[in-house]
């Protein structure tokens, strides 16, 4: 999770520069991808920008608990009010579902999930855009576009319908389970936690 959120902020710095779209709105979710959100978020701030985390269903594990201190260490503020915070942000951050989304959407998300279909804001998606079928993608045009997707550790079926900014980060898989799995995965560069694979994208995959 800790490499994850590392290469999900790093990516995004890359793209959206810190001046021109410093507010940050991370949107988490109840699982790792939220917890992928949170360390990014940490992230984020410590590359300058002004981060904002909405999570709205936390529970009482431990992991994401510490997530939250860390953040709070940082005076990261955590927002109730979605719709208020998304005019003063400049980027969003949907770390809200991953590869565990399985059916129609469930409250509270539902409502989460429509308030980004309408936003003009950039999204960058982590893993698999929100709402999502993982693998047969954006089903009735049930989620959004994202206009920036961070794949972690390899991209899922759903990646092929996507034309946008792609980058791939989790440079932290073993040899043997590429190998055993035939992932075929990039080089990355010298110490670089991602690589931009946008010209891989869509049905190239
Ligand atoms: N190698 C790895 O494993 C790595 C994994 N990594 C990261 O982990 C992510 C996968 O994390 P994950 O498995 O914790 O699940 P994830 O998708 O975040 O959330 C699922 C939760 O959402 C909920 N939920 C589900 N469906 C719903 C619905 N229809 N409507 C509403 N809610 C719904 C449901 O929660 P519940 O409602 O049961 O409380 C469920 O528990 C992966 O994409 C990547 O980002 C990286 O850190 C790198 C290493």
């Amino acid at each position: 999770m800790e490499l994850a959120g590392l290469s999900v902020a790093q990516a995004i710095a890359k793209v959206y520069d810190k001046s021109r779209y410093p507010r940050v709105l991370i949107c988490c979710g109840p699982g790792n991808n939220g917890g992928d959100g949170l360390v990014a978020a940490r992230h984020l701030f410590h590359f300058g920008y002004k981060p904002n985390i909405f999570y709205p269903k936390q529970t009482k594990n431990e992991l994401y608990q510490r997530l939250i201190i860390q953040c709070n260490n940082l005076d990261i503020p955590f927002i109730n009010n979605l719709s208020d915070q998304l005019k003063q942000s400049d980027l969003v951050v949907d770390a809200i579902f991953g590869f565990s989304f399985t059916g129609e959407v469930r409250a509270p998300f539902d409502q989460v999930i429509q308030e980004l279909k309408e936003t003009k804001l950039p999204i960058a998606s982590i893993d698999i855009p929100s709402a999502w079928d993982v693998e047969k993608g954006n089903i009735d045009g049930r989620g959004f576009t994202p206009t920036m997707l961070i794949s972690l550790t390899s991209p899922k079926l759903c990646a092929r319908q996507y034309n946008g900014i792609h980058f791939l980060g989790g440079r932290f898989v073993p040899p043997k389970l590429e190998k055993k799995y035939d992932l075929q995965l990039p080089l990355y560069a010298g110490t670089e936690q991602v690589i931009d694979i946008t010209n891989l994208s869509g049905e190239k995959l």
